[in-house]
């Protein structure tokens, strides 16, 4: 496999029954499983496609997140709850890369984070959000199978939804000397989407070569992060990745990520299905959730977000 794979949802979705015994369709399953699972031992990288989320609504998303940041600044600050995550900030070190975003997630509500205008902007996040969380279960659903876990086992390890979080991203065109967007890393949650417009940028590592993740109209990028690399005790690869910024002037790049999470209350570390059952040692000691975000966050701050800089998931691994 020398390409990111693209993969069509459909036959998971167009049937409600999870455990169907049409012959037909448990073999285009089987099919997508085998392209997803070795997608996720090599790239930590898959795209999908006909997966619930309306391309309209993409679009339109993409749309109204575009006319905010073309807001002027004093607009934008006032969807700022800084020190808070939440809300508008930006990202602005060439270390760290540049962009600005506006962060939402349920635990802190929709009030008070969408500013008015535009219009509709709160409503279209919301329902995306919604189409997003849906499309999330059934790729956990998937990724569950995949990893041969008993039935359900990915869902009721984690099964509150309010530990979710939605980025509007904007990213300004590259400078002559610099074009940093977002610096590499992996992240930290369970799994990542990534709904990109047409300009490109986002690039994953594979092998020291950086790939570019090409925009695909109707697609959404999945990345796998940290929690299930330690899981499944690094069968599956939380993926290195970046965004370079566009070279083109006046050509800005905007996305739209949904970071399925994880409750901080939660402990991580390789399943017995990965180390005792198949006598393999496991490759990171356990932690809370909660304290790996923490020590990553205090970092970044401590650090000047330099990208060698930032706490990573090799702070739990364990010697051979
Ligand atoms: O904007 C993108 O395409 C990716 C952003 C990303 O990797 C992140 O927010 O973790
Ligand atoms: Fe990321």
């Amino acid at each position: 496999m020398d390409r990111i794979p693209t993969v069509d949802l459909s036959p998971f979705l167009n049937c409600n029954e999870v455990d169907s015994d049409d012959d037909q369709l448990l073999a285009q399953r089987k099919k997508i499983k085998e392209v997803i699972n070795e997608a996720c031992s090599e790239f930590g990288f898959f795209q999908i496609l006909n997966h619930g989320v309306p391309t309209s609504l993409m679009r339109q998303t993409l749309d109204l997140s575009k006319t905010f940041f073309n807001y002027p600044d004093e607009e934008k600050l006032k969807c700022s709850r800084a020190p808070f995550a939440v809300g508008y900030n930006r990202q602005a070190s060439p270390h760290s890369g540049q962009n600005e975003y506006l962060l939402f997630s349920p635990r802190f509500g929709f009030d008070g984070i969408y500013p008015d205008t535009p219009a509709g902007f709160r409503e279209v996040s919301e329902e995306i959000f919604s189409h997003l969380t849906k499309t999330g279960l059934v790729v956990e659903r998937i990724l569950n199978e995949c990893l041969n876990l008993p039935p359900n086992f990915l869902h009721e390890y984690n099964p509150d939804r309010n530990h979710d979080a939605m980025i509007h991203r904007r990213y300004q065109p590259a400078t002559d000397t610099e074009n940093n967007g977002l610096y590499s890393h992996q992240d930290a949650n369970c799994f990542t989407f990534v709904v990109q417009d047409n300009v490109g940028g986002l690039e994953v590592l594979k092998d020291d070569i950086w790939i570019p993740v090409l925009p695909s109209e109707g697609c959404i990028i999945v990345n796998i992060g940290d929690v299930l690399q330690v899981l499944s005790n690094n069968r599956y690869k939380s993926a290195t990745h970046r965004v370079v910024r566009p070279t083109a002037a006046q050509q800005s790049r905007h996305s739209i990520i949904y970071f399925y999470g994880l409750e901080g209350d939660k402990w991580v570390e390789p399943l017995p299905q990965f180390t005792k059952t198949i006598d393999e040692k496991p490759k990171y000691k356990g932690f809370y959730y909660k304290d790996y975000t923490a020590l990553r966050m205090k970092n970044i701050q401590l650090q000047g977000s330099r990208s060698e800089d930032v706490i990573r998931i090799t702070h739990y691994a364990l010697p051979d």
